[in-house]
């Protein structure tokens, strides 16, 4: 979906029936617990790894015709991550943004939902008993906010990885709109990973 632009959700909604949403949501909460004793883990963002290896959030295509997204992309997330999702729900009020693309008519939606830390173990802990885990999710993966002392090891590792879709440039900025992480210091146009990805851009501005 290369070339997309960015619009409200009104306009989204006012698309009609030729079009397609894809919603996916970053689930994530305040961590204030240490790592190795020296690191601080700031937050807990989720991502998850799906059976092409790739990582993306949890969301799919859902049905606008018969009730909101939000309560569409509810119901995938009881499916993809089970029961542990009934605590909260996602809501249009929560940070979202929304990119529209003409080939083919698709809107993705891409929203983020802060959590408590306990809600987000209870989706960690459930995730295995749900529909969809082993086959199209592998699992839940946690995205290192923090960078090692060699400058590599961390979030700029973990940049490196295969991402699906626009999930790379969702990623950084949900990080950087919502102040989770300050990524001037892992950031370079001269690293591969901004290479790779600024190249099939979503243009995500
Ligand atoms: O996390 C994501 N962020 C952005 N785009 C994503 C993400 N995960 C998947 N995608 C893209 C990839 C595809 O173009 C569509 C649909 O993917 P999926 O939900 O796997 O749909 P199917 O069941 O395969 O139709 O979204």
């Amino acid at each position: 979906m290369a070339g997309s632009r960015k619009i409200d959700l009104a306009e989204a909604m006012a698309l009609g029936p030729g079009w397609r949403h894809l919603c996916f949501v970053m689930l994530y909460a305040p961590d204030p617990r240490m790592f190795f004793g020296c690191i601080l883990l700031r937050f807990a963002v989720l991502m998850q790894m799906q059976f092409d290896g790739c990582l993306g959030f949890p969301g799919s295509f859902v049905d606008s015709q018969n009730s909101t997204l939000e309560n569409g992309l509810n119901r995938e997330l009881l499916a993809k991550l089970g029961e542990g999702v009934s605590a909260f729900s996602v809501e249009c009020t929560d940070y979202r943004s929304s990119h529209a693309g003409d080939n083919p008519h698709i809107v993705a939606h891409f929203y983020a939902k802060r959590l408590m830390l306990e809600q987000l173990e209870g989706v960690k802990a459930g995730a295995p008993r749900a529909q969809d885990h082993g086959l199209e999710v592998l699992g839940l993966i946690r995205v290192p906010l923090y960078t090692l002392r060699d400058g590599v090891g961390g979030l700029p590792a973990f940049l490196e990885n295969s991402f699906i879709g626009a999930a790379w440039e969702q990623l950084l900025k949900a990080l950087q709109d919502l102040e989770l992480f300050e990524l001037g210091s892992v950031l370079s146009f001269e690293t591969h990973s901004y290479r790779q990805h600024s190249a099939n851009s979503w243009n995500l501005k």
